[in-house]
Order: structure tokens, then sequence, then C-alpha cells
């Protein structure tokens, strides 16, 4: 079965050009002349639309607990919701248990996920506490199951934080067995400490939950993983960067020579405290952790995606309904579920507000929603990339097409969108997941359960046509 998409203008982390694309089965066969491709079955007119690789989102939280609730969003509405907004290729968090074999947490996420995800997916392993049986399943985790980042929370005390010498062995042996090391970097005993105080103070709507996790506390937590990675001789990437403290960390190690990384997300770069302060408890929509942070922050972001100091935008999906959900810390705001719904909008508020008001180009764009995440989570370039060999996720953006974000167009099943009335530029008109057109023209027509696990490569290495082992 061969396919063309003609007349498109491809663009990738580097280039920009006009070509048209051959597909063969899953993957791209040729790039060039459609004249040239011979007998084809199928052909896709891309006039007037650019040629993406699909988006890669490194950072989702799908069918998770979270605070005696579960994420409204699953492997199957969230994949749909992703592939909708041009995204082809996820990777979530696996969460394990204290005490629990590393196995059985991987086994309950493939469970969550198979048959369901529209779209290619991995997993990050959470790791929570460094013990020999945690030491003695970590090769099996890169070499069968092509786990290869490892992610520690910094912050959630008595629930995900880890200490210090957990995070600090988890840099080690990654070095060893080639695992990238993600943190949630904040410092959680110190937002425990001004949590307690804001609740005996009666201070419970969720504007506190911001007060209580200061710019302060995620710039000391940045800057204390850094180190530990260059004490480590590791590498590292920093989930969820929200504030100038933070980034200036991330540079000053990145000067020094660490291998360091860091993501930012959309609500960080277009949202700000002031929405915590809704009426009718509407601010608990906006609440994540690390927190959305005062508007002059989201120049320093943008301009450090601009120049390299970040170098990717995760969404950090994790949907929960305001109606039931988000209401269980009406009267306590420790008790909102943390996180919203944005692995729909990712790419279109990333494309609007950067590529179109001139913040980032084009090639930066497809860069940190796509390539960088796929290089550095060892799926380059099988995801990523447009290249003979890859696999033929492909985006058809119509950039002229005008539209307003909200929960009544997006395909999630949370009941609110965190963006809501939001103008964008841009729409992916057709998306393709290995070869299979899967959305076109506003309809999904693809096949939850036709999303594959992806094993992937460990940190600095590629994967190509099949998995390499190194
Ligand atoms: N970010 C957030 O508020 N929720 C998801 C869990 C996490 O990433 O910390
Ligand atoms: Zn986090
Ligand atoms: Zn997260």
């Amino acid at each position: 079965m061969k396919k063309v998409i003609k007349n498109g203008t491809i663009v990738t982390a580097s280039d920009t050009y006009q070509a048209d694309v051959l597909i063969e089965n899953e993957k791209i066969a040729g790039i060039g002349s459609a004249a040239t491709f011979g007998h084809v079955d199928d052909t896709i007119d891309a006039t007037g639309c650019f040629v993406f690789p699909g988006g890669v989102d490194p950072h989702t939280h799908l069918d998770m607990p979270f605070g005696g609730t579960v994420t409204k969003d699953n492997f199957e509405t969230g994949t749909i919701g992703a592939a909708f907004g041009g995204t082809t290729t996820i990777v979530d968090f696996c969460l394990t248990e204290k005490g629990k074999p590393l196995k059985k947490a991987i086994q309950t996420w493939h469970d969550k996920s198979a048959g369901k995800a529209a779209i290619d997916y991995s997993f990050h392993l959470m790791i929570g506490e460094m013990t020999e049986d945690v030491l003695k399943e970590l090769p099996s985790v890169i070499s069968n199951e092509g786990i290869t980042s490892f992610k520690v929370f910094m912050a959630y005390k008595n629930v995900f934080q880890a200490d210090d010498a957990t995070l600090f062995e988890t840099l080690i042996k990654a070095k060893e067995l080639g695992a990238l090391v993600m943190v949630h970097a904040e410092n959680g005993d110190v937002i425990d400490y001004l949590t307690k105080q804001a609740l005996a103070k009666g201070q419970t709507d969720p504007i506190y939950h911001a007060l209580t996790r200061p710019v302060e506390a995620e710039g000391e937590a940045t800057g204390r993983a850094c180190q530990l990675t260059a004490l480590a001789g590791s590498q590292l990437y920093v989930v969820h960067v929200t504030c100038a403290e933070a980034v200036k960390q991330i540079e000053e190690a990145r000067k020094q020579g660490a291998d360091i990384w860091g993501e930012t997300c959309p609500q960080y770069l277009v949202l700000d405290e002031e929405a915590l302060r809704k009426a009718d408890f509407e601010g608990a929509k906006y609440v994540w952790s690390p927190p959305l942070r005062p508007k002059e922050h989201q120049d320093t972001l943008w301009n450090a995606l601009k120049t390299g100091g970040l170098q990717t935008i995760g969404s950090d999906q994790c949907s929960f309904d305001f109606d039931s959900q988000k209401s269980l810390g009406k009267d306590d705001f420790t008790k909102i579920p943390n996180g919203g719904p944005i692995i729909e909008d990712r790419m279109s508020i990333v494309y609007s507000e950067g590529v179109e008001k001139g913040r980032i180009s084009l090639n930066q764009f497809v860069d940190i929603t796509s390539t960088r995440a796929a290089k550095l989570f060892g799926m380059y370039p099988k995801k990523g990339s447009i290249s003979v060999g890859a696999d033929a996720d492909l985006v058809l953006f119509d950039p002229s097409v005008e539209r307003t974000l909200s929960v009544t167009s997006h395909h999630l099943a949370v009941d609110y969108n965190a963006f809501e009335g939001m103008q964008v530029k841009g729409v992916p008109r057709t998306v393709l997941s290995r070869g299979q057109v899967i959305i076109h023209n506003g309809s999904y027509v693809g096949l939850p359960g036709d999303g594959v696990f992806i094993k992937r490569a460990r940190y600095g290495n590629t994967l190509s046509n099949d998995r390499v082992e190194l």
C-alpha cells in the first residue's frame, strides 16, 4: 500500500522545503517529486499546509491516580485528543509504589494503555526509593522493557517525594545504564511547611496553592538537582520549568558543561497566577504543581526556548473534572487534584503564540514540540523526523485557519478547557500515525488500540526501524 502526500511544505527541526512524501506501509519511503514515485494507491493533497513530523509529547499522565481520584482522561480519550492536536507519540509516567516490584508497576501501565491508545506511546518509570530490589530490577527495565528514563519527584511530601540520596543514586545508576533522569524540581519540605502555615491561618482558597509554592522553592530544587547531576557526572531533564529562578539554574549548569535539559509547558507560557484568584472556586481549574507564576516569568520562558536554555514543551496532561474532582478541594486547596487538560492544545498554542507572534521560528517549533524530545528519549529518527525509513507520523497543518479553544470543541473527556476562549491560528487538518490517516478534516478516523508501545534506545542513542540494542 503506497500513499503520497503532495504539494505540502515540509518543515523539520532544521529545514523548510517543498517536496512530496511517499509512504509505503508504515514508513516514509521517499521524499521528492511525486512524479518519480511510480504508482501509488492514495494521494493526500497538502496544498497550503505545512507537513510536520508528528508531535512528541514527553510528559503526560493518563489514567493516573492522584489525591484519591483518577485522571478523567485515559489512554483512549487522551490519545485521541492528542491526535487531534497533532501529537502522534506520548511518553506517560508509570507510577511505582515503595516495596513493590517495578515490573508490576510497568505491567499496570501496559494494562491501562494496550488496546486503548490511538497513537504510539512509551513510559518513563518513577523511582521513589533506591533499594537492593530496585537496583536489581533496573537493568532489565532498560534492556527488556525498553524504558530508558527515570522520574524522581522532589516534591509531594509523603506521597511521591524521594530524598536526595535516592535522587543521587538514581543519577549514578542512570549514567551506568544509559537512562535519562527526570525531576519534578520543587522543595517539597519547604512547601509542606508553608502549606501547614497557610491552613492554620484559614487560607484555604485555590490561590494559596500558588502562594505556598514560591519560585524560590523551584529554583532551589532545580539548582540542587543540577549540582547533584554534575557531581554524579550524569544526565538530567527538568520537567515543567515555570520561572526565571529555575531557568537560571539550568542555564548556569549548562554553561558549566553539565548534560542538563529543561522542559516547559504551554500553560506557563500563556496563563498566569491571577487565574487562581477566579471567583466561585474557578481558580481550581488552574491548579498545577509547580503553580502558574506572575506574568513576567513568561518572557523568560519564551526567551529560554528561543535561545536554547529550555529545549522542549511537554503538556503535563493531567485532567480532572471541575465538577466532581477539582471540587474535592472546595474547603482546602491541598485537596484539589493537581493538573489540567493540555494534550490536545499543546502544539496549537505553541505554534500560534510562538511562531505566529515571532517568538520562535517554524523550525524551532518542530524541534521543541517533536524532534528534541524524540532525540532525548531514544526514539529518533523513528519518531520526530521526516526522513526515509522514519515512521510515517505526519501532520498536515493548515496555518490559515483561525479558531477558538473550548470545551465545546475539544475531544477530551474532561469537563473544561483551561484555555477556554483563546484564539489560535492553525489546525492539524490531517494526521497520520505510522502511515494511517487517523485525523481528517475534524474527524477521528483511526482505531483506539492501533497505537503501539515503543521500546526506546538508551540515552544518547538512536532508534531506527527496529529497536537498536547497544
Ligand atoms: N503537574 C501537575 O500539577 N500534575 C501532574 C503531576 C506532576 O507532574 O507533578
Ligand atoms: Zn510534576
Ligand atoms: Zn507531570
